[in-house]
């Protein structure tokens, strides 16, 4: 089987500034990968020109073995390429249940037709969601007032609308509690297993990689460093030495 994410010498500059050069990438269907490396490695780069949200000025991006290198975000989205923000696109004085629901029209429109009892459908699929995401309870809560925790599971149920294979998560549990980061993490692997997604993520917490990263792919000043396995890459010198060393 073809990998589903495959990430090709991608190279982006910014004004003569490399951010990220030659960067490859592959993903295999039902994996959870992440991308790891110091601050200003290159991480979000690497999500936005997988996402659509950055064109790259050189190098090819495939999902599906589909070539999608420049197309629109919405299109890539549309293809089964999901993504969380980071807070940014969640509604503050919107309920949890309207916020989610928007984001499941949002992608409904574009997918339903004109027969389908759009309403009925589009409820259940809200609500089901707000189950999955341990949301239930908080439906009619203004989302604003959400704690931390909760906001960060409101962000994943908005991505996880678009109902994608490839759901991108840019630092899932910044910000959290050790207590609040456990069960973050529990509830990721939980749902990317009942929903058969394949993951590709960011994390600075070395504890939550090494729990559920199954591959990892270190950045340095914007070049992989190392990829391989969990143990091959924290017994790799090179990582220790610009990386894991950092941080320990
Ligand atoms: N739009 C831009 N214009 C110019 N430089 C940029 C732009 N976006 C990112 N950079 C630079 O590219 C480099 C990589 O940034 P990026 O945000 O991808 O790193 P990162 O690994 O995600 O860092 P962090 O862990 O701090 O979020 C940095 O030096 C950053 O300043």
């Amino acid at each position: 089987m073809p990998p589903l994410l495959r990430v090709e010498k991608v190279t982006k500059s910014f004004d003569g500034f490399i951010a990220v050069k030659d960067f490859d990438i592959t993903v295999e269907p039902g994996q959870m990968a992440c991308i790891i490396g110091p601050n200003g490695a290159g991480k979000s780069t690497a999500f936005n020109l997988i996402t659509g949200h950055l064109k790259p000025t050189s190098g090819r991006v495939f999902f599906h073995d589909r070539d999608v290198t420049g197309m629109q975000p919405h299109d890539i989205c549309q293809m089964g390429v999901g993504r969380s923000f980071q807070r940014t696109n969640i509604f503050p004085r919107l309920t949890v249940f309207e916020n989610v629901q928007a984001a499941v029209l949002s992608h409904a429109k574009q997918t339903l037709n004109f027969f389908t009892p759009a309403k009925k459908l589009l409820q259940e699929e809200t609500y089901r969601l707000l189950e999955d995401v341990g949301l239930a309870d908080e439906a009619q809560s203004v989302s604003g007032m959400l704690s931390y925790g909760f906001q960060k599971q409101l962000e994943l149920g908005i991505a996880l609308a678009s109902d994608p294979e490839l759901l991108l998560l840019d630092e899932p549990t910044a910000g959290m509690s050790p207590q609040e980061t456990t069960s973050a993490i529990e509830l990721i692997g939980q749902i990317a297993r009942d929903r058969g997604l394949t993951l590709l993520f960011t994390e600075h917490d070395m504890d939550v990689v090494f729990s559920i990263a199954e591959k990892i792919t270190v950045l340095h000043q914007g070049q992989v460093l190392a990829v391989g396995l969990p143990d091959e890459v924290r017994r790799n010198p090179e990582v220790q030495r610009v990386y894991l060393g950092e941080t320990e």
